[in-house]
């Protein structure tokens, strides 16, 4: 089969990634700018998924994205152009992700790579690691080197895919070689500034969407203020956790700085499911398009460990998905109100990132979070 490395649409323009936070983070009023041309739909700039034949790019990006069912991944015809998906429309994630055909052929005269890299914001090069990986590891070589050549400053992700097939020691064992082969590659051709990120993934569990999440968080821009607020919103609120979700992804796009334990974000991403598919269920329209999820979404869920779990809406796309004791859930007032100070700072943050986007200004937003502190006194934040 033939492959094709046209694509469908001209590029135009040099990226960076300040154009990564969403124009849209509310409803209605934005809507109809949402719906640009092309042309400028194009300059959004790009997660690039790329890897070697039937490594799993294609089923990670439906996975994710396109909430396919990982056994559906086993019909997948192979891909055979350069696939845009445009998925702002529907998500925070105001990126453009290509999926790739197998292997790119950098000799090939009409794949224009350099002007591809330019605009693109993290390469993520998948690896099978149930299958054997040495060709796969020289053409990460190839690929990551020329990308860097073209724009040493995109992200480079590796993920070291179909992990559900090895055991746990094996899993440690695989990701220390490629690890190793890949840097020691590097450090060859005097190349050890470029940093590789490796992450065991697989679309059988959590862990491709935890990390894509990690992808992502690195080309918000706004990350740290978010992670501020969400310190200042829990510890003032008496939540353990909480993690601002990416709705249709279940992507978490900041959390608060306590560590991630997989449980608690998978506990997460199950309520969100749980969440949408109830009111798709019970919706009062007849097709359930992007109306399961809006202003009025809420959810409490008491586990039979005397833990809470509390869903709010925050924008359009963005959801808050916090982890409680019910003694703390008791003071739900005051996580109410809480929760409205951060909402509202949240708006500021994007739209201050909205406004100076053009400028393409880095500098994190000082919104006012006027919490309350858990025994009810103001406290100052940010
Ligand atoms: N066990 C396992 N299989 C996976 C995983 N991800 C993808 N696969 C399978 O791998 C096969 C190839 O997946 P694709 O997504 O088509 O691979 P691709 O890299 O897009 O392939 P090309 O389009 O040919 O470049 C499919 O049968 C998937 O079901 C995974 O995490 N674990």
């Amino acid at each position: 089969m033939s492959i094709q490395y046209s694509v469908e649409e001209p590029l135009s323009g040099s990226y960076g990634v300040a154009d990564s936070f969403p124009k849209d983070f509310g409803y209605g009023a934005d809507e109809s700018e949402m719906d640009e041309t092309s042309t400028a739909s194009d300059s959004k700039p790009r997660i690039l998924l790329m890897g070697m034949r039937r490594s799993g790019k294609s089923s990670i990006q439906k996975v994710v994205f396109h909430k396919m069912s990982p056994n559906e991944t086993l019909f997948l015809e192979s891909t055979n152009k350069i696939y845009k998906d445009d998925i702002s429309n529907s998500s925070f994630v105001n990126f453009q992700i290509w999926d790739f055909p197998g292997q790119v052929d950098f000799f090939d005269p009409t794949f224009d790579y350099e002007m591809i890299f330019r605009g693109t914001g993290a390469l993520i090069y998948v690896i099978d690691a149930q299958d054997d990986y040495m060709e796969a590891l020289a053409r990460l070589h190839v690929t990551v080197t020329k990308a860097y050549k073209a724009n040493p400053d995109m992200n480079f992700e590796v993920f070291i895919h179909k992990v559900d097939g090895l055991s746990d020691d094996h899993k440690i064992e695989t990701q220390r070689d490629i690890h190793q082969r890949a840097n020691d590659d590097l450090a060859d051709v005097g190349l050890e500034k470029l940093h590789l990120s490796f992450y065991l993934t697989s679309i059988y569990d959590h862990s491709i969407f935890e990390a894509f999440s990690k992808v992502v968080q690195k080309l918000i821009p706004q990350l740290p203020t978010l992670e501020n607020l969400l310190n200042i919103f829990i510890s003032n609120s008496g939540i353990e956790k909480a993690f601002l979700f990416d709705v249709v992804s279940k992507i978490y796009i900041a959390t608060d700085s306590s560590p991630v334990d997989m449980q608690s974000y998978e506990l997460c991403c199950d309520m969100i499911d749980v969440v949408i598919d109830v009111s798709c269920i019970y919706s009062l329209h007849a097709e359930c398009n992007g109306t399961a999820y809006d202003k009025e979404s809420m959810a409490i869920i008491k586990l039979n460990n005397t833990t809470v779990l509390y869903l709010k809406e925050v924008t359009k796309f963005l959801s808050l998905v916090c982890i409680l004791r019910e003694e703390s859930f008791e003071r739900k007032g005051l996580i109410d109100y809480n929760f409205h100070c951060f909402r509202k700072a949240i708006h500021e943050v994007f739209e201050v990132g909205a406004s100076t986007h053009r400028t393409f200004s880095h500098q994190a937003s000082s919104p006012n979070l006027n919490a309350v502190t858990h025994n009810g006194t103001p406290a100052n934040a940010v």
